[in-house]
């Protein structure tokens, strides 16, 4: 038995439904509602008419004036083709009308997806979980909720339509009936069935479709052209990706191939229906029981009811596709940001004074059980810079997440000049920081947008983007690019000029120094730049950055040495911590760490 809850689902559905079409576009539900209204008026006004048409034929055989008979009949068949005109017209506009909305109601859930996503936790594109619901949210389209909709006032206008029919086939015979039953509800019930289990089967292979997508970019991508062509992993991706969507393939067509068969089975039992119906109306009106107008009727209307219950049938099987794809959609935007704004956040100082501290902090990701990061105390002083050194694997990343607040911490806080950064607005604390990550993006649009986008609060013209390109080096060589800092990147589009590795590096360095922030963090900043720029970045690395604070992660042990103090990551936890001389003095991770690079170049030297 279903639970009450599974039938009154559908139900909240639409309640979630109607205000967001009434919120997109109010107009075009009015008129789209209005015509669909006189579209089911001239739908039965014809059925109507028919039936007069046939009473007044039968009535004018069985009689003997034929001249205002004939009249009636003209007039009759006069206004039948007039509410014909009607009805057909009312649907064409009523379909334009449905079209337009949908369109609106579509930007709209496009809006509304993308403001989900921009609002999402990092978290969320870091997990195959929560990415799911994203894929699935985008597989539901965006148009589902006008289709809903249009559904449901189809479904409205087809129950009317067949309540009149079966009212007119009543007046013929009531045994008619239930034959018109069973010729609709199998189909209806094979139809839902089968709906449910295509879901069911769609939903679990979502990360397989992912999958499948993913070797689709890996063949055809860009970037990874090149090793496909010099590993010779093309034939072998592309086998890969051929058994994926073989498979997707072969499920997906046993379940068709099964409905198929079923529902053959079923129209096979509707048409045994019809005929029986047809041979019992003719053997009663054989015998007298119902006149040939009847029989007449009866073929004019019992198809038509027929359709329209398959319509009806096909209807409601989408109405609860819809309502299940749907559910996906608000799965994705009912998630909401675990790193959220305080209620009432504390005002955040204009120039912050203490700095910013770990205290005892500790971090695992969100559905990982192990600490990747434990008991961190760490402190960035207003105008000091930090450097964070440390193996791959060690931390370093993470802890500069939690310091931007991409994640919060475990256990332990985070603290700007005292206070737990989670009681400052979010955006506000944010905007303390300029961030380059090793992953830094490579956006195509102009260079002067690509440096912009460090502080897009700058107008198009500012002079801050030329200042930024200065100081990170990116100015030479965007001066000799065709059109300067108005050079479009990639060859994503039209006119796009692709730089190399260090110059987009350049570029990524001058979005960081763009934004006036109060903590520069720099993770691996120079790893694609020639020794050349790396000396002149840190040559006068503190006037470039005006002297702010700056947390820097390197693994060259000459841009570390430059730091005002240093802290030793191994394995998330700080085991070392101090300027450069002490830690050399101290003779642990960091000076067997830095003689070893040392040793490499008294080597080059010898
Ligand atoms: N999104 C994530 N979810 C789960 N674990 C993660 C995630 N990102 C990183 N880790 C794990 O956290 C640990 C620290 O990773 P992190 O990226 O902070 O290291 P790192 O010191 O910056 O390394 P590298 O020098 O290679 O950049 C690693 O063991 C890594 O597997």
């Amino acid at each position: 038995m279903p639970s009450i809850a599974k039938l009154t689902a559908p139900l909240h559905t639409l309640k979630r439904i109607f205000p967001i079409l009434w919120t997109s576009s109010r107009k075009w539900t009015l008129i789209s509602t209005g015509l669909m209204v006189l579209e089911i008026f001239f739908g039965l006004a014809v059925l109507f008419l028919l039936k007069q048409l046939v009473d007044v034929v039968t009535t004018l055989l069985g009689s003997d004036g034929p001249v205002d008979g004939i009249r009636d009949v003209l007039w009759t068949v006069a206004a039948t083709g007039f509410c014909s005109l009607g009805f057909l017209a009312a649907r064409g506009f009523s379909g334009l009308a449905r079209e337009t909305q949908g369109l609106l109601v579509a930007e709209r859930i496009d809006q509304d997806i993308h403001e989900r996503a921009v609002h999402a936790d990092l978290a969320f594109y870091e997990s195959p979980r929560y990415f799911d619901t994203l894929q699935r949210a985008r597989q539901s389209g965006s148009q589902r909720p006008v289709q809903v909709v249009n559904n449901l006032m189809l479904l409205f206008k087809n129950t009317l339509m067949l309540a009149a029919i079966v009212v007119l086939l009543a007046t013929i015979n009531w045994m008619l009936l239930p034959l018109l039953l069973v010729a609709i509800v199998p189909a209806l019930l094979v139809r839902l069935r089968f709906t449910r289990r295509l879901y069911d089967w769609q939903r679990k292979r979502t990360q397989m479709e992912r999958r499948a997508g993913y070797l689709d970019w890996l063949l055809t991508s860009d970037i990874n052209a090149k090793e496909l062509r010099l590993n010779q992993l093309g034939d072998f991706l592309s086998e890969r990706y051929d058994e994926l969507k073989a498979l997707i393939r072969r499920e997906r067509l046993a379940i068709s191939r099964q409905r198929t068969l079923v529902e053959v089975g079923v129209s096979a039992v509707a048409t045994a229906a019809f005929f029986s119906a047809l041979g019992f109306l003719a053997w009663e009106t054989s015998e007298g029981r119902n006149s040939v107008g009847d029989l007449v009727l009866f073929l004019l209307v019992f198809q038509r009811a027929q359709s329209m219950g398959q319509e009806l049938v096909g209807q409601l099987s989408r109405l609860y596709e819809d309502h299940l794809y749907i559910g996906l959609l608000f799965e994705f935007l009912d998630v909401r940001p675990v790193i959220s704004e305080p209620v009432d956040p504390r005002p955040l100082p204009s120039r912050m004074r203490g700095g910013v501290c770990f205290e005892n902090v500790g971090f695992r990701y969100p559905g990982t059980t192990r600490e990747v990061l434990r008991n961190i105390d760490l402190a960035i002083r207003p105008g000091q810079v930090v450097a964070l050194v440390g193996a791959n694997g060690s931390g370093k990343t993470s802890l500069i997440k939690l310091l931007c607040r991409l994640y919060d911490p475990s256990s332990g806080r985070i603290t700007l000049d005292g206070v737990d950064a989670r009681e400052y607005s979010l955006d506000d604390y944010r905007r303390k920081f300029s961030v380059i990550f090793q992953d830094y993006g490579k956006y195509a649009d102009t260079v002067r947008s690509n440096i912009r986008y460090g502080d897009i609060r700058q107008p198009e013209d500012t002079p801050l983007v030329e200042a930024a390109g200065n100081k990170s080096g990116a100015d030479p060589f965007v001066r000799s690019l065709h059109s300067g800092y108005d050079t479009p990147l990639t060859r994503m589009f039209d006119d796009g000029q692709e730089l190399s590795i260090g110059q987009w590096q350049k570029v990524a360095l001058a979005r960081a120094f763009m934004h006036q922030s109060e903590v520069i963090i720099l993770d691996e900043p120079t790893s694609a730049l020639d020794p050349g720029a790396e000396f002149d970045l840190f040559a006068n690395f503190r006037e470039r950055i005006d002297h702010r604070a700056a947390l820097v992660i390197s693994h060259r042990l000459s841009t570390v040495r430059m730091a005002d103090y240093i802290y030793v990551l191994d394995d998330g936890e700080i085991r070392e911590a101090g300027t450069h001389d002490e830690l050399i003095r101290l003779g642990g991770i960091y000076c067997e760490l830095f003689s070893q690079q040392a040793y490499q170049y008294r080597e080059v030297e010898a």
